[in-house]
């Protein structure tokens, strides 16, 4: 397994009477994507300020490895935070440069790293250009490309995709990926479960502040993605409820969905359906992050959680 870059332990924040994450622990390790997700409002960039040193935790450690304790090693980190914004009328060169200043990189070294990665984000022969020449996303790219420039040992991308159109997207995710092969260590955090889905190595769900998942993509697909089963057909709804492993049913039309426990072995499950279900077309699916997060954020997993320990 890959060495640790970073630990977070038992965070706990409160803003006045809220407390807003409640006991956030995850590790963050070399040449690995951890992605941290969770709805709005879940924490995520409490978590995140909280390890920039933006934010004092009230309970909790952060360790960067191979530091002193309670140290940030900013020069060794890059930092795309939420919230977007670099000088307007400054050069983009100007700012590249100005943010490896910042992190005592040479110049010589970033200029020629400024150079590549703009021609790599399509913003070749822009370097001479004013950030408020620029559109949203291309800002971004130079705000991506400021946070990295100086070859950080770990990422930390907070919503790097928000605003990005899907092929921009894709070179964001490429590059990221790029990254975590040569060994940095990255966090980020997003709300595109599919790029998620394609790219993390591990990843940490928190829902109001708790964490309610978290383990590698393979971990948590193997323990919270059951499957699902679409069948098209006329079928009653409590019919189908009434099938053994059957959790929950969505019924559209003819079209129902059966969301399956856990601990089903598939091609039993098949063999012991009802003869008498209708059926014209039949799907067996492992489900989605996506729907594994739309689950945790409607409560739906925890509750059925609660459910089972109080039967
Ligand atoms: N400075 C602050 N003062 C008071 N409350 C805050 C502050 N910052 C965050 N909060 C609250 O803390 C909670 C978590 O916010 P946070 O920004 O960490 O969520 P998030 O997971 O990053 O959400 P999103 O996906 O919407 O960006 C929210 O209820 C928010 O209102």
């Amino acid at each position: 397994m890959s060495e640790i870059a970073l630990t977070v332990q038992s965070l706990q924040k409160s803003f006045k009477e809220q407390q807003v994450l409640h006991d956030v622990s995850f590790n963050v390790r070399k040449g690995e994507i951890t992605a941290l997700l969770g709805p709005n409002g879940a924490g995520k960039s409490t978590t995140i300020r909280s390890i920039m040193g933006i934010l004092y935790p009230d309970h909790g450690t952060i360790k960067f490895h191979g530091e002193k304790e309670g140290q940030i090693p900013k020069h060794k980190i890059g930092y795309l935070p939420e919230e977007r914004g670099l000088y307007k009328n400054v050069k983009i060169m100007d700012i590249l440069l100005y943010f490896a200043e910042l992190k005592d990189y040479p110049l010589k070294k970033a200029k020629e790293r400024a150079l590549s990665y703009l021609k790599k984000f399509g913003l070749e022969g822009k370097d001479k250009v004013s950030i408020e020449e620029l559109s949203k996303g291309m800002g971004q790219k130079v705000q991506f490309i400021a946070s990295i420039i100086h070859e950080p040992e770990l990422l930390i991308l907070d919503e790097p995709f928000s605003g990005l159109d899907p092929v921009s997207q894709e070179v964001f995710k490429e590059e990221i990926r790029e990254l975590a092969r040569n060994g940095t260590a990255i966090l980020l955090s997003a709300h595109q479960m599919n790029l998620v889905e394609e790219m993390a190595d591990r990843l940490i769900m928190i829902h109001k502040g708790r964490e309610v998942i978290s383990g590698t993509m393979d971990e948590v697909k193997r323990e919270y993605a059951s499957f699902k089963c679409t069948i098209h057909g006329q079928n009653e709804e409590k019919k189908l409820q009434a099938i053994p492993f059957v959790n929950r049913v969505e019924q559209q039309d003819n079209v129902s969905v059966l969301f399956l426990d856990q601990d089903l072995k598939a091609a039993d499950w098949i063999r012991r359906l009802p003869a008498d279900i209708h059926i014209e077309e039949f799907r067996l699916d492992r489900i989605s992050l996506h729907e594994i997060f739309i689950d945790v954020a409607s409560d739906r997993t925890l509750a059925a959680e609660e459910e089972e320990k109080y039967a």
